[in-house]
Parts: structure tokens; C-alpha cells; sequence
């Protein structure tokens, strides 16, 4: 059976992502309600009570949302709530409330993904810097704004690179290096998405598991490199003869799985043999030798009751019977009546 998990960069990082905001909303709650006490000492009544308020809807944010993602709309009050706060120290104090700016703009790139972190951290750029010039002396607002925008534009450049490199990963998880194909990292998703469309529309769907046959004697007569070669060259051939709609993945050494949606059984059986024909009606072109292949394929169709694994089993069943048959032929997983 495959041994398959559906994590992905994407959400490694979704993860780290929402592990991070909740801490920062914590550590905002202990922070504001710390300097509610500063700010009653100094009699700031206002101050306190906006830091008052805003450290209670953060701890309740954060109890809130302990064990799930923290909503988008909580993530952005809890900046805007910061920023007006520190616009009210700058107001209120000049420099020191300027030294919150730059956490507060370092925040918003772990705590949104790509174009939102961007956005927010130039809205808490202009603000923060609208408020120095406003409330400072003119010699030092600017220094402020230049020191902000720096980072502003140091951190947009990060969460770029970062999401570059977040996609190229996830595909690089996702693809089989050697042929290019989906690999079984992508499957899980793939086949949870057919097995609810079928609940819910009736949509069947169907499954082919496909092997080559003999493929340890080509490897011990004409090398790896050479089976690599073949490998290559028949997942190419495979890819040409689906429709755009199938989908074509290997899921192990030379083991390949089509699945194909809106399909039912007869017409599986149909494409499985024109496969079959595929591979078997053409010799392949090593760069030393031209060598005759055939694939032996099990075809399921889903059935109400099965899960993906139980799906798939049931292909690799039929395969192993087609294999037992005298291989180069397709067989049909139990249950269904072969047309
Ligand atoms: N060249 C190459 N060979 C591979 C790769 N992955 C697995 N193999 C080889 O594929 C062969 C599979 O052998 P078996 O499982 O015995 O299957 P088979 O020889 O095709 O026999 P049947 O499946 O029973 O027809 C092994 O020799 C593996 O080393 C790969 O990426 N490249």
C-alpha cells in the first residue's frame, strides 16, 4: 500500500505562520497590559485605559484561537490597534513611542503572506511616519521615515523571495525528479477531492495502477541509466495518449497511477487498453538499444463505501492479478462486472 502524507511547504509554513501570530498576539497582551501600569504611574488616564482594552481583546484573541488559526480580521485589528497605539506614544512621548514602529512593521511579514504583508506594512510605514512628522521635529522625522522604509523594503523583498521559494518547493515536493510526473505527495489530495465530489455529485471516477513488466531483467541487462532512460520515455508516451483531464502520477519505481475523473468502469477498461497498446505497439529508443515493452494495468472504479486507500488497493489488487494472468493485459478490480 503508499505510504502518503499531505504535507506541503504550503502548509509547513501556513503553520509556522499561525505559531508565530499567536505568540506575537500573547506577547502584545502581556506587553500593553505591562504598560497600562506605566501609563496609570504617569496619570495618562486615556493611554492607559486604550492599552487596557487593547491588552484584554489580545489575551482573549489568543485564548480564543489557542488551538486553530487566528481569522484574518483578528490578525489585522491587533495591528491596527498597535499602530494607533504607537502613533498616540509618538504624539505623546516623540522618540520612545517611535521605537515600537519597528517591531510592529517586522511583524506584519511573519504574520500575513505575500501582497497583505506588503500592503499592511506600508500602511504602518505612512502612518507611523505621518505621526513623526506631525508630532516631531522635522530633522528627525525624516530620518524616521528613511530608517522605516528601509525595512519596509528590505522585508517586502523577503516575503517575495520567501513565497518564491515556498511555491518552488512545493512543487519540487510534488514532482518525481526523474519524469517530471506528480509524485504520491500529490495524490492524497487529488483522490480526497474525487471521493468528495462523488459523495456529493455522484461523480464516479476511476483508477489505473500500471507496471512494467520485467523490468528488473532491462535493468540487469542494459543498466539503470538505460531503465531511466525507458522510464522517461514511457511516462512521456503515457502523458500524450490521457486526455488533459486524467491525471498521470508515479508512485513508485516503475509503477505509474492515471486517474481518471468522470470515468466509469468500461471506459477505464477502454483507456487502459489503448494504454497497454501504447507502450507494447511501438519499441522504445535507448541510446545503445531499441527494446520492446509492455505494462501490466489494474482498473477500479471508486465505489461508495471505499476510502482512497481502499481505492487504490483495490487497482494494485487487479494488477497483481494481471501480472498472475501472464502480464501485458489489464484486469479488473473485483466487485464489477467486466465489460
Ligand atoms: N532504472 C531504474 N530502475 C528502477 C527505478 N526504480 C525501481 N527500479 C527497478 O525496477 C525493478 C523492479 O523489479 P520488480 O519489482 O522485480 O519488478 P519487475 O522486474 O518489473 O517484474 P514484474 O513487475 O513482476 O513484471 C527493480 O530492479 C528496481 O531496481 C528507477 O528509478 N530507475
Amino acid at each position: 500500500m503508499l505510504a502518503m502524507t499531505d504535507k506541503s511547504a504550503d502548509t509547513l509554513l501556513q503553520n509556522f505562520r499561525n505559531k508565530v501570530t499567536r505568540n506575537m498576539v500573547w506577547a502584545g497582551a502581556v506587553t500593553l497590559l505591562a504598560l497600562t501600569v506605566t501609563q496609570l504611574w504617569l496619570a495618562h488616564y486615556l493611554q492607559a485605559a486604550v492599552m487596557f482594552t487593547s491588552g484584554i481583546v489580545f489575551a482573549a484573541i489568543a485564548y480564543t484561537f489557542r488551538a486553530q488559526r487566528i481569522p484574518n480580521y483578528w490578525r489585522l485589528l491587533f495591528m491596527v490597534l498597535l499602530t494607533a497605539i504607537c502613533a498616540m506614544s509618538i504624539k505623546q512621548n516623540g522618540v520612545i513611542g517611535v521605537y515600537w514602529a519597528y517591531p510592529l512593521l517586522v511583524s506584519s511579514f511573519f504574520m500575513f503572506r505575500d501582497g497583505y504583508a506588503i500592503a499592511l506594512a506600508t500602511t504602518i510605514t505612512v502612518a507611523t511616519s505621518a505621526a513623526a512628522i506631525a508630532f516631531m521635529e522635522l530633522d528627525d522625522a525624516w530620518r524616521i521615515t528613511a530608517s522605516l522604509t528601509v525595512i519596509l523594503v528590505l522585508g517586502s523583498v523577503f516575503v517575495v523571495m520567501l513565497g518564491r521559494m515556498q511555491r518552488l518547493l512545493h512543487q519540487l515536493v510534488i514532482t518525481d525528479t526523474l519524469t517530471g510526473l506528480q509524485n504520491r505527495q500529490r495524490l492524497t489530495g487529488v483522490l480526497n477531492e474525487l471521493l468528495a465530489s462523488f459523495k456529493r455529485y455522484n461523480r464516479s471516477a476511476s483508477l489505473l495502477m500500471l507496471d512494467l513488466d520485467h523490468f528488473k531483467l532491462l535493468n540487469d541487462k542494459h543498466g539503470h541509466l538505460f531503465g531511466d532512460q525507458m522510464l522517461k520515455q514511457l511516462a512521456n508516451r503515457l502523458k500524450q495518449r490521457l486526455r488533459v483531464n486524467d491525471q498521470l502520477f508515479r508512485v513508485g519505481g516503475e509503477e505509474f497511477l492515471v486517474v481518471l475523473p468522470e470515468t466509469d468502469l468500461a471506459e477505464a477498461k477502454k483507456v487502459a487498453q489503448k494504454l497497454l497498446s501504447t507502450v507494447s505497439d511501438e519499441p522504445f529508443e535507448g541510446k545503445d538499444a531499441q527494446v520492446h515493452l509492455t505494462v501490466s494495468i489494474g482498473v477500479a472504479q471508486l465505489r461508495l463505501e471505499q476510502s482512497w486507500a481502499e481505492w487504490i488497493n483495490s487497482a494494485d489488487t487487479a494488477l497483481l492479478e494481471a501480472k498472475r494472468k501472464g502480464r501485458n493485459q489489464v484486469c479488473v478490480a473485483e466487485g464489477y462486472t467486466e465489460i
